[in-house]
């Protein structure tokens, strides 16, 4: 789950996930009410809204899938966009793959006309070399930001899954 707090001493519009791309397969969303998600547009790279749409899941394709696809279909760039009013929750479900599974244009997908565009990869080295990565100053952000919170009594429920978020996504 994510939790996107109300803060009205940053200067808005900020953004509560940066611009960036799910690498899993799909990421089924659920959005509450308040809304906040945008989609970057590849005809004109302008951000658009997506939803909030009640009783509805956003399904992202994941770069996984563009890889499979050999560009049939594309990982969605997005990011969010925080309301300073209210607080926001999202709840999204990663379908990634095994961390066993090598990942590469499937054959059928792949001829003379259409070479594969990827290189394949192993999915668990990519991740753990990706988190290690894009977390180390992020990392440090978010243990202020912990302990900002902790100094001022604000902390209340901050499970592992946000903590994991905030490294992944704050860079
Ligand atoms: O909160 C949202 O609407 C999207 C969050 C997101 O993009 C993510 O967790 O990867
Ligand atoms: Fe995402």
């Amino acid at each position: 789950m994510n939790w996107f707090f109300k803060d009205q001493t940053i200067p808005q519009p900020a953004l509560g996930v940066g611009r960036h791309k799910d690498a899993g397969r799909l990421t089924i969303l659920v959005q509450d009410d308040i809304g906040g998600l945008e989609v970057k547009r590849r005809t004109d790279g302008e951000w658009n809204r997506v939803g909030p749409t009640p009783d509805a899941y956003n399904i992202n394709v994941g770069d996984t899938i563009q890889v499979w696809s050999n560009d049939e279909y594309e990982s969605v760039e997005h990011r969010v966009v925080v309301n300073s009013e209210r607080e926001r929750f999202s709840i999204p479900f990663f379908l990634n793959p095994s961390h066993y599974t090598w990942i590469e244009p499937l054959e059928e997908l792949v001829n003379e006309k259409k070479p594969a565009k990827y290189k394949a990869y192993n999915w668990e080295c990519f991740s753990i070399i990706g988190r290690t990565v894009i977390s180390r100053s992020a990392m440090m952000k978010t243990f202020k930001f912990i302990i900002s919170r902790l100094e001022t009594n604000q902390f209340f429920v901050f499970p592992y899954y946000v903590f994991f978020k905030c490294t992944c996504h704050v860079i």
